[in-house]
Formats: C-alpha cells, structure tokens, sequence
C-alpha cells in the first residue's frame, strides 16, 4: 500500500489506517470474487493499485470533484473509478450503477462487510435508470471509465447530471477523432467539452486522461433512447 500513500500525497489526498484498510480490503475482496466471477483482468496487487484505485483518483484534486455532493458512476464494473472515489471522499454520496447485477451484487456486499457507508450500488442500464424520476438530473457529476465511446457514453451519462453540473470522463490518449464523433451527440444531449486533463503524478505511469464535459442545457426527453440504441447508432 506504500504507493498508494504516495499518490495520495501527490494527489493531496488526506488519509489515515483505517481508510488504506478499507482499500486493501477491497482489494482483497474483489481479488477473491474475481476466481468466481470475472471482475477484471489485473490480478497483481502493484498492478491493481496502480490501474485501478491511482488511475481512478485522478479526478479527486479537482474543482469539479471536490464541489460535487451528489455522484454517478456509470458502468462502474468491478466499483472503478466510484469505490476508490468514495473512500477518498467519504462525505459524498456516490451511485454505482451496472448493467450486470453479479457485479453489482458483488459491490454491494463489499461495502458493507468493509463498511464503506457512503456508497449505494443500483443494477441496471443507464438508458433506463437515466428515464427515472430519482435519478434523471440529480447528480452534480457524473464519472465513468471504459464503457463506450464519446458518443454513445454522452447518451448514457448526460442525462443523469444536473443543469451546471459536470462529466469527467476517463479516456486513454487519443481522443481526437472520437471527441469529434461525438460533437453532435454533445450538442443535442446538453453538454460542452471545455477541457481536459493528463494525469499530475510524477511517481506512476497511468493510461488515461480526464475529458472535462459541462452539462449547459437540460437533456431533451426523448433521451437516451431505449437500451440499446445509444451503442448500436450513436448519434452522429
Ligand atoms: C469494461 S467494463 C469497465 C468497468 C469499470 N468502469 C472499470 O473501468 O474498470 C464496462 C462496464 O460497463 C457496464 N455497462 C456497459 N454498458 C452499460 C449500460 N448501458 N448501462 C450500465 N452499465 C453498462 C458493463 O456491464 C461493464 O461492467
């Protein structure tokens, strides 16, 4: 856990035993569930921690972070980039939502056995739990790493975000093309890319970078589209 400790440092990320227990102990537990259930492929803890819990800090030094209360992680699969997120914040209330519900069950009973209290895992497609009352326009941000392209991500995760609120999407190095691509389904879902961001860290090597997405306008109704759609014919 030496490196996390240093991230944290880097990342000015305020921390104590109890907390680095609670990530070793998820750590623990998703590696476990892991012989039964595919949750991921990195199984080497330096890996694990370095992929996994530093890549999906990234986001923590950040305004847009730090001022959100409200959270959404959508496709969280085996809990990235929401768990990490969570610990590191345990005063915001986090979403982690997941079309498999071995994985979500999976989270959910992590959570409590470690007793990560400020975490609620949903089953379900974002397509349809962004047309529910509770959760269409609620969050502040919305985050979410290796589910889709711009496109199709824009029509699962804009409609959960409130007007002012933020996207921070994790995506590797070369966007260019698909951040093009996704210029109309930005334009009709409500939102507007303004920046982005490499990963500060001296100490470690991470694959991604964080797309900065601002949620100007209200999502129209008729989004997203049934399940399905938004991935088969991303808007373009
Ligand atoms: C490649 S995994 C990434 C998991 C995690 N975000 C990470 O970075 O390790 C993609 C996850 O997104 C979920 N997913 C894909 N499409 C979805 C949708 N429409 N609604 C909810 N979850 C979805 C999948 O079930 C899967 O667990």
């Amino acid at each position: 856990m030496k490196q996390l400790e240093k991230a944290f440092d880097e990342l000015n990320i305020k921390y104590d035993t109890s907390v680095l227990m609670k990530y070793e102990n998820y750590m623990k537990g998703i590696l476990k569930w892991n012989e039964m259930v595919n949750l991921t492929t990195i199984t080497d803890p330096e890996q694990f921690i370095t992929k996994h819990y530093i890549d999906s800090l990234l986001s923590v030094p950040y305004r847009e972070f730090q001022e959100a209360e409200r959270i959404v992680d959508v496709g969280t699969g085996g809990g990235f980039p929401g768990i990490p997120l969570a610990l590191a914040a345990p005063d915001k209330d986090f979403i982690l939502i997941d079309s498999l519900n071995k994985r979500i069950k999976i989270i959910e009973e992590l959570c409590q056995e470690i007793g990560i209290l400020n975490v609620r895992p949903i089953h379900g497609r974002a397509e349809e739990l962004a047309r529910n009352k509770k959760h269409r326009q609620k969050y502040d941000l919305c985050v979410s790493r290796a589910v889709a392209n711009m496109a199709t991500l824009s029509e699962y995760c804009l409609p959960f975000i409130k007007k002012g609120g933020w996207f921070m999407a994790y995506k590797g190095p070369d966007t260019e093309q698909e951040l093009k691509d996704a210029e109309k389904a930005l334009r009709i879902l409500g939102g507007k890319i303004r920046r982005e961001e490499r990963a500060q860290l001296t100490n470690f090597e991470l694959e991604h970078k964080i797309i900065f997405i601002e949620k100007t306008g209200d999502t129209p109704s008729k989004y997203p589209r049934k399940a399905g759609t938004p991935s088969k014919e991303p808007l373009k």
